[in-house]
């Protein structure tokens, strides 16, 4: 039976081609998602030497970052010249090539992360590559995904292999139970904040524990997503009846017999018994309430009940000037509760929280409320297809009738490479993943939270504990 294995030894070992002297190791690679702005090099890089994309089957491609989500019944219109040359260039390549293609107008196109688990193009234990470093999303199926650059995508599409040093096995398990209205996005806001934006650098973080099993797809997907965050490689989950579950069905995923014979192996991508992994984190669930971040990286977390901190509480000399610089750039002053930072912007989207669950959760707390006064608020779903269940689900009414704009699907104020951006000094509560100075337009500020609190800042006007609001009833 050999040694016990962590899942991600199994899935390393599974598609290990070689490994030379000095470590480094070519691995094949299941599955590579394409998006338009880490492309354009690659495929120009095949064609300038005369290669094709040697499995366009095991390819995927759609443009997320730079689309418009304004309403396209009236066709699409990308006004911004580089944004549409490399959308353009996209369309083209994928042509040439003979790359699958999700276009614009297609239902299925939305951001990258959120259309491979929906089409079923996501499958546990496979490896999943994209130039893009959220690819760590898909671990939430027990495979093993991470982000690449544009040189390797050019590698993967010409090869289907990369050339990779094999990462650390670390372990963050999540003990006990999430109290009520507390999310999966306040835990990896959480982890981030106690493991900082560098505890998981070189390593492959596997979630554990009750907290994370009794997460819903959507809610793993949201935990792996931020793994990238907390600087590991990729972020990993176990394979239970959920993840078979989900995948069951999709247009993409293996059917009947070949379903069946592949649900066998999934089923045996666990961690066994007695398994070592390099360092183990145990956070305790149960003691967790909602989480806001106050400063630039994302492991300035805290809970909504806490102040924002003060240079003078900063461990050392450096932490204490970057707390310092960071307040500056937020616009706030140390000893602030958080609950009252007065927000004008809110983005309901984005790969960390653009599933339907997220939709369903922010409606529920926007239902029957009106958004405050001079509130922006939008609404973003992760792709066509969230869009269009969350219609079924009349969710587009609750969120209209609140005030909220309901908008087409894409990255959009995520990282603002489209027309979504906050103007220089606006604050937003983002449910997406990066508070980074800049991130969502020129001096914009952002504080990253979960779609529960997102709603409820849009109603009150400032960062709000949503268990408040809800107890209120008002
Ligand atoms: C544009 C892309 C390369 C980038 C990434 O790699 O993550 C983006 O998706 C992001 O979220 O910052
Ligand atoms: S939604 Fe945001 S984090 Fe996700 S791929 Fe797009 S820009 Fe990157």
């Amino acid at each position: 039976m050999g040694n016990p294995r962590t899942l991600f030894d199994k899935i390393w070992d599974n598609h290990l081609i070689e490994t030379q002297e000095d470590g480094t190791s070519l691995i094949f690679i299941d599955r590579h998602m394409v998006h338009e702005v880490t492309s354009p090099q690659a495929f120009e890089g095949l064609r300038m030497s005369g290669r094709k994309v040697r499995h366009p089957e095991l390819t995927l491609a759609v443009a997320d970052h730079n689309v418009p989500t304004s309403d396209r019944s009236n066709g699409i219109v990308i006004t911004n010249e580089e944004s549409r040359v490399q959308v353009e260039a996209l369309e083209t390549n994928v042509k040439e090539f003979g790359v699958p293609y999700f276009a614009m107008d297609d239902l299925r196109q939305g951001v990258v992360h959120i259309v491979g688990p929906e089409q079923g193009f996501t499958l546990p234990g496979a490896t999943i590559v994209c130039g893009d470093s959220h690819t760590a999303t898909h671990g939430a199926f027990g495979s093993l995904a991470f982000g690449i650059g544009t040189s390797e995508v050019e590698h993967v599409l010409a090869t289907q292999t990369l050339l990779q040093k094999k990462s650390k096995n670390m372990e963050v398990r999540v003990e006990g139970a999430l109290p009520e209205g507390v999310t999966a996005k306040d835990l990896v806001l959480a982890i981030i904040g106690k493991i900082g934006t560098a505890g998981g650098t070189g390593s492959v973080i596997e979630f554990t524990g009750q907290a994370i099993m009794d997460l819903s797809m959507e809610g793993r997907m949201t935990v792996c997503n931020m793994a990238i965050e907390g600087g590991a490689r990729g972020g990993l989950i176990a394979v239970d009846d959920k993840t078979i579950d989900y995948v069951r069905g999709r247009p993409m995923s293996p059917k009947a017999a070949a379903f069946e014979a592949a649900e066998k192996y999934w089923r045996t991508l666990t961690t066994d018994e007695g398994a070592v992994y390099d360092e183990t984190v145990i956070i305790k669930a149960d003691e967790l309430v909602p989480y806001v971040t106050w400063g630039t990286s994302p492991e300035d977390a805290l809970p909504i009940t806490a102040t924002v901190p003060s240079p003078a509480d900063a461990p050392n000399e450096g932490k204490a000037g970057a707390i310092e610089r960071a307040l500056n750039y937020m616009g706030l002053e140390a000893g602030t509760p958080l609950n009252e930072i007065p927000v004008t912007r809110v983005f309901i989207g984005s790969c960390t929280n653009g599933r339907i669950e997220d939709l369903r959760a922010a409606a529920a707390v926007a239902k029957g409320r009106k958004v405050a006064e001079g509130m922006n608020a939008m609404v973003v779903p992760g792709s066509g297809l969230v869009k269009e269940i969350a219609e079924e689900e009349g969710l587009d009414q609750i969120f209209t009738e609140a005030g909220f704009d309901w908008r087409e699907a894409g990255c959009s104020m995520c990282l603002a490479m489209n027309d979504d951006r906050l103007s220089p000094g606006e604050r937003c509560a983002s449910t997406s993943n990066r508070n980074f100075e800049g991130r969502q337009g020129r001096d914009s500020r952002t504080h990253l939270v979960s779609p529960e609190m997102a709603a409820a800042a849009a109603i009150t006007g400032k960062l709000t504990d949503v268990r408040e609001l809800l107890k209120e009833g008002n």
